[in-house]
């Protein structure tokens, strides 16, 4: 078996001397889409905000193939941060930027392409997340679910190898959120990114995920990991198999399980 993409090991994070989750210990495979779920508060955006290497473990590490990001020269970060693509809940689009400016500032900071090539790859990307044409409209002047496709097509602008998301439909109505979903796994299957992503929403989880962790906040460790489906109906711990069954309804303002 290939060696995995990300490895969390023996994580422990902490905001001073408030441990938030220990002991964490997963991999997620090349190509996964992974979910990172848990009650609201358990530390699911700060574990993003570890990977993303924007916050230091209190212990343990993450290695991204093979390769301690923490103990990597601020250089090496660098690249292995080039690889990456983020969106965040809020979009993150500049508003005072056009579509297609957005999308191209990546490309202008971090690659030689000239602006013709520029603007080849912007209508590429941007058709990619089906906004073919929108290049000279602004953030203010399009939908919420544009808006969000909008940052998806930022995010892959450089080609990342991975993607993270952090609640990626967040407000967002349920048939713009599921077009989000389908885009994330058309995505997925045609670049071959991994996805890693926080989110509540259950639908989202059951219909694009295929691995997952769930954070605990009373123990304050991850008390599952695998299919969400499978967890669902097989987990040995009540509350994971709880949190998965509640109404898919709810979801949007479900808080954690008692
Ligand atoms: N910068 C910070 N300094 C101190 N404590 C923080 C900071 N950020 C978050 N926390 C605390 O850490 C805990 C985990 O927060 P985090 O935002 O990671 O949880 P979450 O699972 O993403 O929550 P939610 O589902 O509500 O978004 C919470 O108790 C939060 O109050």
């Amino acid at each position: 078996m290939s060696e995995p993409h990300i490895s969390v090991r023996n994580l422990t994070m902490a905001y001073g001397s408030r441990v938030i989750q220990s002991n964490l210990e997963f991999d997620i495979n090349r190509g996964d889409i992974f979910v990172i779920m848990g009650g609201s508060g358990c530390g699911k955006s700060t574990l993003l905000k570890h990977m993303l290497g924007l916050l230091s473990p209190a212990a343990g590490d993450i290695l991204y193939d093979g390769q301690s990001f923490f103990a990597a020269s601020e250089e090496q970060q660098d690249a292995m941060r080039r690889r990456w693509g983020i969106t965040y809940q809020s979009g993150g689009l500049f508003s005072a930027m056009t579509l297609a400016e957005n999308v191209g500032l990546p490309l202008q900071l971090y690659t030689p392409y000239s602006a013709a090539d520029r603007a080849d790859i912007i209508a590429y990307k941007l058709a990619l997340v089906g906004l073919a044409g929108y290049q000279n409209y602004y953030p203010s002047e399009i939908s919420g679910g544009m808006r969000k496709r909008a940052a998806l097509a930022r995010a892959i602008a450089l080609d990342p190898e991975i993607l993270f998301f952090d609640e990626p439909s967040a407000g967002l109505d349920p048939i713009s959120s599921s077009l989000l979903d389908e885009l994330i796994v058309q995505l997925q299957s045609s670049t071959g990114a991994t996805v890693v992503m926080v989110t509540h929403e259950l639908p989202s989880i059951f219909a694009i995920a295929t691995n997952s962790v769930y954070l605990d906040a009373t123990s304050k460790t991850m008390i599952a990991y695998g299919d969400p489906k499978i967890l669902r109906d097989h987990s040995d711990q009540p509350v994971v198999r709880q949190f998965l069954a509640r109404e898919a309804s709810s979801s949007a303002t479900a808080e954690e399980p008692s």
